[in-house]
């Protein structure tokens, strides 16, 4: 008899994308570190926090974490990008090898806002998870389908149609799947990768997916066969799209945790999702 797989470790995140100045995000990382110092030591023990800066930003906030006075916090610092190089005449790029050399320890890749305005492909999103691999960054690949499937009302979400809509999660799986395999592909199956399910047309928008689907859409990512094939928690799935407080309780059947956006610019908000996460 197989023994059960150990259970993975829950994770929260946020990118702050483009939105902060320098100075914001300094402040804003000052006020999270005070903030998560304050709670109970033990809260913290079995989740993993990251938070994504711009690159200028990136070296300060890690010396803001390593600087720490409580160290009860370890919080992960991560890039929001890299060019699939390690060192070359690729003027204006940003190395993997450099991010890694001044303790970078997530690489986000993949975005829908890299696909979209620099017209980032799936095998290009490939080459970097595999740069951030071999240079001991965790690769945080997003993936998720452009536009929202078609509403359904199959009997087995019918439990769920007087809370919200139900899509078509059968709909987004070719698109996600690809995705998916294409980074897997390009990464040894004994290296930690972190997909974030972003369905495209939920980033930016007023509220998340429908919980119901998003359940869907990330169990089936887990039971894709590049997935499957993985050893035990070595891939962790988020779910990013308007999520903010009050989300994962929902999702906690689907994903290991939450990927944040605008509804963690408020660090309070932030650190009331990472303890609803942390206690569920
Ligand atoms: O990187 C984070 C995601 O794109 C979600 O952003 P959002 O929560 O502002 O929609």
């Amino acid at each position: 008899m197989s023994s059960p797989s150990p259970p993975r470790r829950r994770l929260v995140g946020v990118s702050t994308k483009m939105y902060f100045s320098f100075a914001r995000t300094k402040t804003y990382i000052s006020t999270l570190l005070k903030l998560l110092s304050d709670l109970p030591p033990e809260t913290l023990r079995d989740i993993d926090i990251f938070v994504l800066p711009d690159h200028i930003s990136l070296t300060t906030v890690i010396s803001q974490l390593h600087n720490n006075a409580c160290p009860v916090v370890p919080i992960l610092p991560g890039a929001q990008d890299a060019f699939h190089e390690d060192a070359g005449a690729f003027t204006g790029e940003v190395s993997p090898a450099v991010l890694a050399e001044v303790g970078c320890r997530i690489l986000e890749l993949g975005h829908a806002e890299r696909r979209r305005f620099f017209g980032e492909t799936d095998k290009i999103t490939a080459k970097k998870a595999a740069a951030a691999a071999r240079n001991g960054i965790i690769p945080l690949v997003c993936v998720g389908e452009r536009t929202k499937p078609p509403v359904v009302t199959s009997s087995s979400q019918k439990e769920h149609e007087d809370e919200e809509e139900t899509l078509d999660a059968e709909a987004a799986l070719p698109e996600i799947r690809v995705q998916v395999e294409a980074v897997l592909e390009a990464v040894d199956d004994d290296m930690e990768v972190i997909l974030a399910y972003e369905p495209v047309w939920a980033i930016g928008a007023a509220a998340p997916a429908s919980a119901s689907y998003v359940v869907a859409v990330a169990q089936a990512i887990r039971g894709f066969e590049c997935v499957r094939r993985r050893p035990a928690g070595s891939t962790r799935i988020l779910y990013g799209g308007s999520a903010g407080p009050g989300l994962f309780e929902k999702l906690r059947d689907g994903v290991d945790g939450l990927f944040l956006g605008r509804f963690a610019h408020d660090p309070e908000q932030f650190v009331k999702t990472i303890l609803e996460i942390a206690t569920a």
